[in-house]
């Protein structure tokens, strides 16, 4: 199954909010929507769901446009909807009943999840109990019930402590390995790096960037390399008395030393005069720049 968003327009009012937005996924993989506070992620995934339409354009699965009828969507919103005073388990049941699924086949459902989630102990707990992490859980339980083919996660990250993190990561990664198709919206890049193959940045309205994780790296010129060594130091000064013919910057922090070579071609030859002198060297590659780097480029005084 492929989804796709093409040329979606969306305002409210006056305020432009999306502009000609397009991007795709395909089961089996995960796409990270990403993008400053008030870029638009929330409004995208809400047209995907149904909630909102847009102004023009279209949400297409395998090419035609969306039936929310037959395609089976789980939701963890934003602003989470569940009954805090309602009991865990009747609260689960209650969402299955609303997805369509009987009674046995819900139950059934739900104490998996449940225990999947490591939330078995709390299923018969009044939500308003529990931790907002732990609702959050719960919450992606609802979302998970009637087994989606697409799962549309905004902020799932948010609020959870570093070993529910881990738990949804994992249970996101079996998702994506059973070949569903998962489209979420973060502020955590390292978990967008951790399970998305693509990303699409959002930036005024706009996609700013969009593709492979991957092919976005390699696509940085690779001429700036990264050396650790304990004699930082004296690597620096080595740089800047005897290579400076074939390096354009060099910076120090510490003990890792960055230097923008002349030319993508001139690696191995900084790399021999820095072996010629003996000079104590721990590390030495190219620099590719992280997700959050990306991130920061790219919507960085673009608004
Ligand atoms: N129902 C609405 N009515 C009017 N304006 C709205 C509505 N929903 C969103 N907006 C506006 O649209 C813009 C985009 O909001 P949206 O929630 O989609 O951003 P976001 O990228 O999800 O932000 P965040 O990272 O802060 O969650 C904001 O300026 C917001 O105020």
């Amino acid at each position: 199954m492929r989804l796709e968003v093409k040329n979606i327009h969306k305002s409210f009012g006056e305020k432009h909010v999306l502009n000609d937005v397009s991007f795709g996924v395909e089961s089996g993989q995960a796409l990270g929507l990403l993008g400053r506070n008030g870029a638009g992620k929330t409004t995208m995934l809400r047209i995907i769901m149904g909630v909102f339409d847009a102004d023009s354009g279209g949400v297409l699965v395998d090419g035609q446009p969306i039936d929310r009828r037959h395609i089976k969507i789980g939701y963890l919103p934003e602003e989470r909807g569940l009954y805090p005073k309602k009991i865990i388990r009747d609260q689960l049941q209650y969402f299955a009943a609303l997805k369509g699924m009987a009674a046995p086949e819900a139950r059934k459902a739900a104490a998996a999840l449940l225990e999947r989630l490591e939330m078995s102990e709390y299923a018969g707990k009044k939500l308003d109990v529990l931790s907002k992490g732990n609702q959050q859980k719960i919450q992606l339980a609802v979302a998970l019930l009637n087994n989606p083919d697409i799962l549309i996660l905004d902020e799932p990250f948010s609020g959870l402590d570093p070993v529910n993190a881990m738990i949804l990561k994992d249970v996101v990664t079996e998702l994506i390995g059973k070949g569903k198709l998962v489209l979420f919206s973060s502020h955590q890049m390292n978990y967008t790096e951790e399970f998305c193959r693509d990303i699409a940045i959002l930036n005024g309205g706009r996609i700013a960037l969009s593709g492979a994780i991957r092919e976005i790296r390699r696509s940085y010129e690779r001429r700036t390399v990264v050396l650790s060594s304990p004699e930082a130091e004296k690597v620096e000064r080595f740089i800047a008395g005897q290579a400076s013919d074939i390096t354009e910057k060099t910076e120090r922090r510490q003990d890792a030393v960055t230097v923008t070579l002349a030319s993508a071609d001139k690696k191995m030859a900084l790399l021999k005069r820095l072996a010629e002198q003996e000079l104590n060297l721990d590390a030495f590659a190219v620099y590719e720049p992280s997700l959050n780097d990306i991130f920061v480029e790219y919507t960085e005084a673009r608004i």
